[in-house]
């Protein structure tokens, strides 16, 4: 169970530039559940991925995972309870490394164990599984350079990378927006497999609200730094765009002209 209990976090706090970007905000992951995040731009998404990861300094409330209170854990010392896969495909991996060298560096994440990059043959074995059920043909090209590799054929495996070892939560940081549309769509049900078939309790930021409905068992919606919708169960099954834009309607007393606030 993952909780985010009244958090508040506020940037340059006491200067001119003081920004809220998280309002006492009341969220209860419980394991095992892949949520949806969406909201318009500066709703506090990022922040509360940040605070997950340990990456934002709360201002007021508690963090909590597993019934552990994490607040003021740094985020080296959440390595091991969180992992994130990133917008950027070229932010979770090193170019310079081979997928092989990739995967052992992920592979150490929240470990004491050191950087050990070379990899003995049930080690390689073991790689050549994983990367064979992406589906892509990687296992044949364990020595490639991670650089050599599309946008999707990285994000395949900055995803397996993020859960190659256990954890306590998936973020998942809109990380199919810099893909073409249907290397997006691979890369998403690759993404639903991998947390169906691992019972991963995730965290999914997205500004499509299509995506946000149809993957995943619950949809949050985030604006001005709370929670203002959280759907799951029959209620979200029914739902299609338009109703997600009137139920906000609805329970904000405003009105979104269009996706283009939730799309950016
Ligand atoms: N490091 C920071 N320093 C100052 N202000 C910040 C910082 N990070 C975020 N903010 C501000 O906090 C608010 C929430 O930002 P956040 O990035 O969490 O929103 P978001 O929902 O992820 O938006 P987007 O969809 O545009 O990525 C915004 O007003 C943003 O400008």
């Amino acid at each position: 169970m993952i909780e985010v209990a009244n958090v508040a976090v506020t940037f340059n706090r006491g200067t001119p530039m003081e920004t809220p970007a998280l309002r006492g905000l009341d969220l209860a992951i419980p394991e095992g559940q892949f949520v949806t995040v969406i909201g318009s731009n500066g709703a506090g998404k990022s922040t509360l991925l940040n605070v997950l990861t340990g990456d934002a300094a709360v201002t007021q409330g508690r963090v909590l995972i597993d019934g552990q209170d994490v607040t003021g854990w740094p985020a080296p010392r959440r390595a091991a309870l969180v992992a994130r896969v990133f917008q950027d495909p070229l932010a979770g991996s090193c170019a310079d490394l081979s997928i092989e060298e990739n995967l052992a560096l992920a592979a150490t994440r929240g470990t004491r164990r050191g950087f050990a990059l070379a990899v003995d043959r049930g080690r390689r074995a073991a790689f050549r599984d994983h990367l064979r059920r992406l589906g892509l043909g990687l296992e044949n090209r364990l020595g490639d350079r991670m650089g050599l590799l599309s946008g999707g054929q990285r994000q395949a495996v900055s995803l397996l990378m993020a859960t190659l070892q256990p954890m306590k939560i998936l973020l998942l940081d809109e990380h199919t927006a810099a893909l073409d549309p249907k290397t997006a769509e691979f890369v998403l049900d690759l993404t639903r497999r991998i947390v169906e078939d691992q019972g991963l309790t995730a965290l999914m930021v997205t500004h499509s609200m299509r995506q946000a409905l149809d993957y995943g068992a619950r949809t949050l919606m985030l604006h001005e730094g709370r929670v203002v919708l959280d759907v799951a169960g029959d209620t979200r099954n029914g739902l299609d765009v338009p109703d997600l834009l009137a139920l906000f309607a609805r329970q904000r007393g405003e009105t979104l002209a269009d996706d283009s606030l939730l799309l950016g």
